[in-house]
């Protein structure tokens, strides 16, 4: 239909150019039509075809009115232009802006924030996502108690899927234009979707964004005042958690690979900080680092460095068999300095050295970089960059006695490492340069870690600490002082360490008490609340307790039975301070003292009898007889 229509328009036109009674003089019409274009020069032509129809009926002259449109439509067009020059000159001196890169932790924390705007979820176009909590914060969720399935006659168990299924997902506005309010100012808000990739040759995808935050006026200070806000919200609860950030590529994938994948540091959990106390060593040990970090963190060192003209930099060498707590250690430690610890491994494979070189470039000013496995830095180098120079690892410091037991020379260590049976180790290493192997084209030379290292944009200020296994395969030039400033040696669990180990396992914990509080407070006869203040304990007697408490006692019930269901009665066992301690020393007794086992293992064998201490002393002999004969015979698996 819409075809025919200039068909017939042009057919009329050409009957009415000829006829000289209409209003509208045909020559004027035949120049008007070229200029107004396709469509206007068709409508025109529909407007002449009529106006011969009903023209002469007409009182008014159809002239007039054409005119008439034309000016409306004019004044229409002049009048939107005029508007939006005016809102771009606005825009462009009376408006103030802030743009968040996706690729900074900022954008994390503000889509968070927008997420909870109520004015925002009541948007029209909003983006859904699923909310993904880490183990922590889960354990916060009182709404979403997990409920008891009975399996099979073996009894009841926790089941999750309600929680999948109730989790609700949460808005985010859409890309595109926004606007919400904070603190009564009215705020813009502009989610634009971008392409990192700028090369014609490879398909553009939508791989990053950009929220751009506009308010009214010539100062970005209340967008500055919201973002703080937005931040320190984030942060409420942080000096209780250790942000955790590992390396992301990004701007690659599989489509683009090749193209230069680019990483930056993506965060990966924010957990609850690990207590010092929790990781068994050598107190002096742990005093001699922890002066000499905060020594090396003080606001001062830095101008004290820089008179003597030495790079603000300390790094750490932890070493030591598998599961021995150099990790452990390394996270102890950034949440007693309440920093961020950026952990690498160099066995990740797309981590090329231009990455590491930019990962060490965009490192904040002050963090704890984890480096671990830098033993297997250089395995891809060139044959003459192979060999590594053997270098007997020393305890740079006096007393650490303990270093040379298990790590006092390259040909001892192995030897060390073979008696001790460390077969889990060695396959684990064939592992990593096997997978190494498969990566030649990307591993990380010796001199590309040493760049990145200390290349000259390397961050100051960082506490580096670098981790390894072997330690008599690492270069020279890698632990030289000034790359490494300390060493720490760990070893596998002496029989005081083994203790200690126990008491920690079984020792009253927060939980427990939050639980008895939790308890104490949910009242059972529904009349009687009872709180614990600075040490008093109040009793409210509230005659109405309101659904709400009656709902929460629900809950709590819920949670209760939930957290204690898995755990037959017979095996929870209340133990005295002193009774642990007694049977800690039993206990650490019965474990070797040629340190052959690992705490790690200690731990895995304490954890499979987390509730039963005695039940743990009286099977530990059993289970070190076990090991002994795993070790001995280098296989992998065991019974207990
Ligand atoms: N000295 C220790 N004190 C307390 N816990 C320890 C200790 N050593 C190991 N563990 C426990 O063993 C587990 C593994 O420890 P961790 O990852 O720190 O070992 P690691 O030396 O870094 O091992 P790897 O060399 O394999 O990376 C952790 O759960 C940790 O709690």
């Amino acid at each position: 239909m819409p075809a025919a229509l200039p068909t017939l328009a042009a057919n009329t036109f050409e009957v009415v150019s000829n006829d000289t009674t209409s209003a509208l003089p045909a020559n004027i019409m035949e120049s008007l039509a070229p200029l107004l274009g396709g469509q206007f020069s068709h409508l025109l032509k529909v407007f002449m075809v009529m106006e011969k129809m009903v023209g002469d009926r007409l009182v008014l002259n159809p002239a007039l009115i054409l005119t008439s449109f034309g000016v409306l439509w004019a004044v229409n067009r002049v009048g939107r232009q005029m508007y939006s020059a005016a809102s771009g000159l606005v825009d462009q001196h009376l408006r103030s802006y802030v743009s968040i890169s996706s690729h900074d932790e900022l954008y994390l924390h503000m889509i968070r924030f927008l997420g909870a705007q109520p004015k925002l979820a009541e948007s029209l176009s909003l983006t859904a996502e699923t909310i993904s909590k880490t183990a922590w914060e889960e354990q916060d969720d009182y709404d979403l108690a997990p409920t008891m399935m009975p399996v099979d006659g073996y009894g009841e168990y926790l089941n999750f899927s309600n929680q999948k299924a109730k989790a609700p997902p949460r808005f985010v506005p859409a890309p595109g234009a926004h606007e919400f309010q904070y603190c009564g100012r009215t705020f813009q808000l502009y989610r634009r979707q971008e392409s990192s990739n700028n090369a014609f040759f490879i398909p553009h995808f939508k791989d990053r964004e950009t929220l751009i935050m506009s308010c009214f006026g010539r100062s970005p200070e209340p967008i500055k005042s919201l973002l703080r806000h937005v931040k320190e919200e984030f942060y409420l609860d942080h000096h209780a958690k250790t942000v955790v950030k590992r390396p992301s590529s990004h701007g690659g994938g599989h489509m683009n690979e090749g193209y230069g994948a680019r990483h930056s540091w993506m965060l990966v959990a924010n957990r609850p900080v690990r207590p010092m106390k929790t990781v068994v060593l050598d107190d002096d040990r742990k005093k001699q680092l922890l002066d000499d970090i905060n020594e090396y963190l003080h606001p001062d060192t830095p101008r004290w460095y820089a008179s003597r003209g030495i790079p603000l930099r300390r790094g750490y060498l932890f070493y030591g068999p598998p599961g021995t707590g150099k990790t452990s250690l390394s996270f102890a430690l950034a949440g007693v300095f309440g920093l961020d610890i950026y952990v690498i491994s160099l066995l990740e494979p797309s981590l090329t050295e231009d990455n590491l070189a930019t990962l060490f470039n965009s490192l904040p000013r002050r963090c704890v970089v984890l480096l671990e496995d830098i033993d297997t830095a250089g395995l891809s180098r060139p044959p003459d960059e192979s060999t590594p120079k053997c270098r007997t690892v020393e305890s740079v410091h006096e007393g650490q006695g303990g270093s040379g037991e298990n790590n006092g020379g390259s040909g001892e260590n192995k030897g060390s490492s073979d008696n001790n049976g460390n077969s889990a180790e060695e396959l684990r290493r064939v592992l990593k340069i096997q997978s190494a192997n498969s990566t030649t084209k990307q591993g990380i030379s010796l001199s590309g870690l040493l760049n990145a290292v200390d290349g000259v944009a390397s961050q100051e200020g960082r506490v580096l600490i670098m981790t390894t296994n072997k330690p008599e395969t690492l270069d020279e030039a890698l632990i030289r002082p000034g790359r490494v400033d300390m060493q720490i040696a760990f070893t596998n669990a002496s029989q005081k360490q083994a203790e200690e180990l126990f008491k920690r396992m079984y020792e009253a914990d927060g939980t427990d008490e939050q639980r008895r509080l939790a308890a104490e407070r949910l009242p059972t006869d529904g009349t009687t609340v009872k709180t614990q203040q600075n040490g008093y304990h109040v009793h409210n007697h509230s005659p109405n307790l309101n659904d709400e408490s009656a709902k929460l006692k629900e809950k709590g019930k819920e949670v209760a039975s939930s957290s204690q269901v898995a755990v037959p009665d017979d095996e929870k066992q209340d133990i005295t301070p002193a009774e642990l301690s007694i049977i800690a020393e039993e206990f650490a007794a019965r474990i070797p003292s040629s340190m052959i086992i690992s705490p790690a293992e200690i731990q895995g064998f304490l954890l499979k009898r987390k509730r039963n201490p005695r039940r743990a002393l009286a099977e530990v002999g059993d289970w070190v007889a076990d090991v002994i004969v795993q070790k001995k015979n280098r296989t992998k698996t065991s019974h207990m």
